[in-house]
């Protein structure tokens, strides 16, 4: 289980100080899949390091499987943004995915297996000796999830990780995230501005205010747990919640509670 209780995070740069997270509080259950949404500079990628043990809080704690977070915690892998800075270009794929691996000391079967095994479920069996600039966005952004899986972390997370790529890759990869998570068990913390995603994706979403931040609302997506992207976005329940969130998020730049929903 993930926990964030009373987390605050103030950077002082140069005499100033910037109250990115006020007061967060919030658990995610083993195995769920949660999506996190908020405002631009809301303080979601500060959330998200120190989860990582990245960054060290101001107060509060972040527990992971009961232990306190205070440097980067075993079984926890993350996916950037930025696929295209996250790969090793000098590196072939097999390597890239194998790195995380090797740094865990996995002997060199074992290694090869889990790395043809995260491959193969991101759909890039026969890549293995390509080199990260050798292959489309949408595809370098499937390596770094393979990377991120076949270390076999309990927890991931993963910071707006489709936000440079095109729609219909995104669509795929959406799914990928889904069908991995149903098949691998992992808890996974998703995070991203775009509210149809996060309803599409999450199990539960999580909004959070404009900074300094706290957790604004959250729901549980009731929809079905199989979704594809025609019927499940055309779904009515689908549009209510979606509007649901979006009202929260317009609330939270006002900077006060929506007053329906
Ligand atoms: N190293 C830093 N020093 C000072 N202030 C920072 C630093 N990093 C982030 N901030 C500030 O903290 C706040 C939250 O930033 P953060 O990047 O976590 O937000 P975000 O929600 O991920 O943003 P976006 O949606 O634009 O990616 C912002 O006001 C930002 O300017």
């Amino acid at each position: 289980m993930l926990e964030v209780q009373g987390l605050r995070k103030v950077y002082s740069t140069g005499g100033r100080e910037v109250e990115a997270l006020r007061d967060l509080t919030f658990t995610i259950d083993n195995g769920d899949l949660v999506c996190l949404v908020g405002p631009s500079g809301c303080g979601k990628t500060t959330l998200l390091r120190c989860i990582a043990g990245l960054l060290t809080q101001t107060s509060g704690t972040v527990k992971l499987d009961g232990h306190e977070v205070s440097g980067p915690p075993p079984g926890l892998a993350m996916v950037f943004q930025e696929y295209g800075r996250s790969l090793f270009p000098w590196m072939t794929v097999r390597d890239n995915v194998s790195l995380p691996l090797k740094q865990k000391r996995v002997p060199r079967q074992r290694r090869d297996e889990l790395v043809d095994q995260a491959l193969e479920a991101v759909g890039l069996a026969g890549t293995e000796s390509a080199h990260p600039w050798q292959l489309s966005g949408g595809m370098q952004q499937r390596v770094a999830i393979a990377r991120a899986v076949a270390y076999e972390p309990s927890t991931l997370l993963m910071d707006e990780p489709f936000a440079a790529v095109d729609a219909q890759t995104r669509a795929d990869l959406e799914d990928l995230v889904r069908a991995l998570w149903q098949r691998l068990k992992v808890t996974v913390l998703f995070i991203t501005h775009d509210i149809d995603e996060a309803v599409y994706l999450g199990r539960r979403v999580i909004m959070l205010s404009s900074s300094p931040t706290v957790v604004q609302d959250e729901i549980t997506v009731d929809l079905p747990a199989e979704r594809d992207q025609l019927h499940t976005r055309a779904d009515p329940r689908f549009t209510e919640l979606r509007t649901h969130v979006y009202e929260q998020i317009q609330a939270a730049k006002r900077g006060r509670p929506a007053s329906i929903g």
